[in-house]
């Protein structure tokens, strides 16, 4: 099992939500918060004195759907919007907008694909390929051609997605963002994700001196790392 090398009093827990908190799903509306998921939040929560985020590509609207009041913080749309205390305003960033072509047409190919989806974000969108894989090729050939960066974006491969974000934000910086605050500031942050903008958060927590995991390199699947996080909460897997 790994270990944390360092007691909860000096801990700060900052977490993906997709793939890490909750399994994969057919669709962004069909996932499922597991049995006992909010309680073993809870408990960690109290025990970090507050220091629990998540830090999402998700809008933080969707987190306070599946785990409403649970997080202290939250960063959705991958740092794009951060609302860094449960009573506090959410922080927007000045954004791009998407051209209105762009999603038009993303919108018309997915007519074409019944089952693949466009999500539109407050800066970006993501083109949804999951329930119908035929369509991720036409999808890439639509956007390939969009001079992306000029209008302040860039393009991410996601899970079964290709997304639209805007040049300049990622988990990282959405961390470092967290842990200038309290309860978070003077902590030392444990980051977990699986998707390729988690390799951000994992590469800050790491630099500020804690830890980074992502699944399946550290834990092969999220109901493994969601056991491990149930022994966090129980007092199991600290260091001194
Ligand atoms: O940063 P995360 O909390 O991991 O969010 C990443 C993206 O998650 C969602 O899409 C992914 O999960 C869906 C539900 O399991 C799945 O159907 C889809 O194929 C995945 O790409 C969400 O829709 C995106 O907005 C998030 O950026």
């Amino acid at each position: 099992m790994i270990q944390v090398p360092f007691s909860p009093s000096r801990a700060a827990l900052l977490l993906d939500f997709d793939g890490t908190l909750v399994d994969i799903a057919p669709t962004p509306e069909a996932v499922r918060v597991p049995d006992g998921l909010t309680a073993d939040l809870q408990r960690l929560r109290d025990m970090l004195d507050g220091a629990l985020a998540i830090i999402t590509g998700r809008p933080i609207a969707q987190i306070d759907h599946f785990l409403p009041g649970i997080p202290y913080a939250v960063a959705g749309e991958h740092g794009v919007a951060v609302r860094p205390a449960p009573d506090q305003e959410v922080r927007q960033r000045v954004l791009p907008l998407v051209p209105a072509d762009w999603t038009a047409k993303s919108e018309e190919l997915a007519v074409r694909y019944p089952g693949a989806s466009i999500e539109h974000k407050k800066a970006g969108m993501v083109l949804h390929y999951r329930r119908v894989p035929e369509a991720e090729s036409a999808f890439r050939e639509l956007t390939s051609v969009w001079p992306v960066e000029s209008h302040g974006f860039h393009l991410q491969d996601a899970q079964m997605a290709i997304e639209l974000r805007p040049l300049g934000i990622d988990k990282g910086k959405a961390l470092e963002e967290l842990m200038a605050e309290p309860p978070f500031r003077g902590r030392l942050p444990l980051f977990a994700g699986d998707d390729v903008t988690d390799r951000d958060g994992v590469r800050a927590a790491r630099q500020m001196g804690g830890e980074g995991w992502l699944i399946p390199d550290d834990f092969p699947d999220a109901a493994t790392f969601r056991r491990w996080l149930h022994d966090l909460s129980e007092g199991r897997g600290w260091g001194a």
